[in-house]
Order: C-alpha cells, then structure tokens, then sequence
C-alpha cells in the first residue's frame, strides 16, 4: 500500500488558514514572485508530493458583511494571481512534479480553455490535472458579464455539455499522428486526420476543429470536488479523481464507497477512481514541540477572515450574528457541500465561533498534530478507515509546514514504504496518479462522446484497454 500526496496550495496571501500569514515563520509575503513558487515546487517534488494542486476561484469573497473589505485586510483568497501561468516555469524548475489547475467551467468558453490545457500539457509533457469546477460566488457572475449566478443544478446540467465540447476537442478532433512536419512533402499536418466537432447544444455551438494538437495526455488527468447530490453526480459523470473534505474519516468512508457504487451502476470501474481527502499537519520532532507550535500558530487565528471565508464559500453571511449563535441551514447557490458540513452535522450543532474556530487552521479538513511517528500514524488510520487514496496537503504556515513535511514527515513516509516509487523517467501525471496509461481509459464516458469521429475512438478505446506506458504524443 502507498499513499499520493497532492500540495494543496493557492496564489493568495491566506488560503486556507486565516491569519497564519503574520506567523514569523511566513514568508507568504512572497506570493507574487516566481522564486518562490519555483522554490515551492521543488521542495514538494523533493518531498514526495504527486502533484502541486492549485485552487484558483473567479472572483472576490465579498459575502462576510456585504463587501470586499474584510477579505481585503485579512488577504484571504485576495490578490489572487491567475495559477495557470506560472505553470511552464514550474514545470521548467521541476521533473515529475504534476500540476492541478482548477479553471471553471461557468465563464469561459470551451473552445479557449480546451487550448490552453493542451497547451499546458505539451509544455509540462503531460503533467497537468484539470481541477473542473462550475465556481459558487456572486461576485464572479456579476463581474463576469451575468446579471448573477447560473442556478447550482443547472451549472452542473450546463458543464456536461462543457465536458462533452471538450472531450470532442481533445480526444477526436485530431487523430493521432496528425502532426506530420515532413520536410520531404512539405506537409506539417495531415488535414485528413484533423476533423471539425460539429457539437451543436444546449448551451454551445462549436463547429470547427481543436486550435492546438492534444497533448501526451490528450484529455488532462480529470479532477472535481463538489460534493453536493449534483455534484457527485457530476463526478461519477466525469471524474478520474475526486477531492473531497471531512474530518470524520467514517463520514469520507460513507461518501467514497457511495460514489463507488454509483460509479459502478454508471459502468465505470469503482477502484480506477482516486479519492483525496484535504488535511493540515502541523508536525515537530517531539509530541510537546508539535503542540507548542499549534497553540502559537493559535496566537495568529482571524476570525474576520476564517468568517470571510466561510461567506464566501456557502454565500452565507454570518456577520450579523453573534459567537453563541447556531449556524442553520439555507437554500443557497454557492457551494452546498461546505454549508452542509456545518448545518448537517449529525453529531454537533455549530455556533458561529465553532465554526470561525474550526476553520481557521486548515480549513474545512482535519488537522493532523504530533512528531512524524504520530502523524503517519494517523494519515494511515485516517486513509484506512475512509478509504481515500490519498491527501491533499495544505500548509498552515506557508511555505515553512511543506518545509516540516520535507523535514519530518517524508523520511516517516519513506521509512515505511508509503511513498509511490517515482520511474527514473518522466512519466504522464495520469500514470503517476492512476498508474494506469497516459489515456483515459476505455471505460470513462469521454470515448463516447464523438459521434463523428468513431475510428479514433475504437483505436483509443483499445489503446485503453491495453494501456501503453509510454509518454509519446497519442
Ligand atoms: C475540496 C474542494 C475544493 C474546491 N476547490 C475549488 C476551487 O479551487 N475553486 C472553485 O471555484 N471551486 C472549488 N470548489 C467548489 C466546487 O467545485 C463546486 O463548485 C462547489 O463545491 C459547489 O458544488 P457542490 O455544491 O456540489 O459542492 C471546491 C470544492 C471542494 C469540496
């Protein structure tokens, strides 16, 4: 048994612990310089992390008392740089590391994003996730050209036609070996192989063919992490690897095993999907030491942000409430998972200041505190009991905790043979991941969806089925 360990991480000076960037050790100051996310990039590579998985949102949290001001001064989730171009320089800067880019599905037309994920693939040679969101926040639709946000349910209805736009651009609309640059007949590709999509929909229209030749993956490596009714859905529809959040393993454990089931009645095979759950440790050479910098980095906790941030992921404002107050539940059009997790919670009603508490060190996941005994102790209880595959590590203090995880908790890892082997070469960030070919495989719904091009289908789909662990362009 091993475990994949994906760097949770954001372009932002507070991600998912409000406050901690005033921690001494912070150096998070730095957000907007290449150097340290190159820096970053090698520490979690050197680490032993699969991928660096960047959270990106489109648009600012400005719920928590009706405005931007408080995400403002707290920098929570503001300024946020655009991830997806700093990508090739962190792929320059690193080997094996994969990259998870989160780009929404709600406003940006296909046709585009479908460019530059295959762009990034060439780039990275096939190291990139695409994190699919359909995004939660007012303030993106209305700065975004919509009068407010497109309904929860029918974003979902309307990224299906998305995925299905891009399936067609990326797995049928040039065949393999399109790309011919034959000096001899002056031919650089092979028109025959290239072939208009032709997808009329719903809620789009594209006629033509891919801008750009697909990558070594062809399709990225498939992310999603919404987790409402829809949103599971979604991911059985689609997903390769599905983030997920709690910090009861047993409840993640009732949640990875549903999704199996359904994954299995929707004819896809339940174990080729990969579950990672988010945690933060905070972790020492001695017990003592650990809980000495839990209860300092304590000292740093800002419940205006950690509310701030609440706000804006459930749209709910809890700012006119006071600290004893229970958090009930609401319709809403934001991200009904992460309300849930609060109004929902079988086992506790939370009070706003429960709720600020909680979330203000490592956000809605668990938090894993001890020396780097304990903590894989607990990261193989908490895999064990949940049957994840994995976790997506986000740091409290930046980058100092993925330093400590370098530190202490990777030789614990290694020691115990729970890191994956890396291949002495580069290999597809779905091959690390899945360990399985550089291609989607034959039973994801992609393959499926290319009415028009059925002879690169059935070649794929074959391919899939005996899948080739090779990196060459498809
Ligand atoms: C673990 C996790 C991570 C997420 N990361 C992002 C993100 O980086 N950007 C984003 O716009 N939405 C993100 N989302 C939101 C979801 O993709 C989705 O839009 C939202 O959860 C609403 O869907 P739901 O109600 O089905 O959960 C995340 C959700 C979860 C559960």
């Amino acid at each position: 048994m091993t475990i994949h360990f994906n760097a949770f991480d954001m372009v932002v000076p507070v991600h998912q612990s409000p406050g901690l960037w005033r921690h001494p050790d912070s150096r998070i100051e730095e957000f907007d310089t290449l150097e340290y996310w190159t820096e970053l990039a090698r520490t979690v590579e050197r680490a032993g992390f699969s991928s660096l998985f960047l959270a990106d949102i489109p648009g600012v949290y400005d719920v928590y008392g009706g405005t931007a001001e408080a995400a403002a001064k707290g920098g929570v989730q503001f300024p946020l740089l655009d991830p997806q171009v700093m990508v090739p320089a962190l792929a320059a800067a690193t080997t094996h590391l994969g990259f998870g880019l989160t780009a929404s599905v709600t406003y940006e037309a296909p046709y585009a994003l479908a460019r530059r994920l295959a762009t990034l693939d060439h780039l990275t040679r096939g190291r990139i996730a695409w994190n699919i969101v359909t995004s939660y926040q007012e303030s993106a639709a209305r700065n975004l050209g919509l009068s407010g946000q497109i309904p929860h349910d029918e974003r979902y209805d309307r990224a299906d036609e998305y995925l299905e736009v891009m399936y067609k651009l990326f797995e049928h609309s040039h065949e393999a070996g399109s790309v011919l640059a034959d000096k001899s007949t002056g031919v650089f590709v092979d028109p025959e192989k290239v072939h208009p999509i032709s997808h009329r929909g719903e809620w789009f229209d594209v006629p033509g063919e891919m801008l750009t030749h697909p990558g070594p993956q062809r399709t990225p490596l498939l992310f999603q992490a919404g987790s409402s009714a829809r949103g599971q859905k979604f991911a059985v529809d689609h997903a390769e690897a599905i983030f997920v959040i709690s910090s009861s393993p047993q409840r993640l454990a009732h949640q990875v095993a549903d999704t199996r089931g359904k994954l299995l009645e929707a004819g896809r095979d339940p174990e080729s999907v990969r579950f990672f759950a988010m945690a933060t440790i905070i972790v020492a050479e001695t017990q003592d030491l650990a809980q000495a910098r839990l209860a300092e980095c304590r000292d740093y906790v800002d419940t205006a942000s950690a509310l701030t941030l609440f706000g804006g992921w459930t749209g709910v404002d809890l700012s006119g409430l006071a600290e004893d107050d229970v958090v009930s539940d609401v319709q809403t059009e934001a991200n009904q998972s992460a309300l849930a997790m609060f109004t929902k919670d079988p086992a506790k009603r939370w009070t706003v200041r429960d709720v600020a508490e909680f979330i203000s060190i490592g956000g809605r996941g668990p938090l894993i505190v001890g020396d780097p005994v304990q903590v894989v102790d607990e990261l193989v209880r908490f895999q064990q009991l949940s049957g994840v595959d994995g976790f997506n590590i986000s740091a409290a203090v930046r980058p100092a905790d993925f330093e400590r995880f370098e530190t202490f908790v990777t030789p614990e890892l290694r020691r115990r043979g729970l890191l994956p082997e890396r291949p002495q070469t580069p290999v597809t960030l779905r091959e690390a991941l899945l360990e399985e070919g550089p291609h989607l495989r034959a039973d994801h719904p992609a393959p499926r969806c290319g009415a028009g091009a059925q002879r690169e289908a059935r070649s794929r789909i074959s391919s899939a089925i005996a899948p080739a662990k090779s990196r060459d362009s498809p």
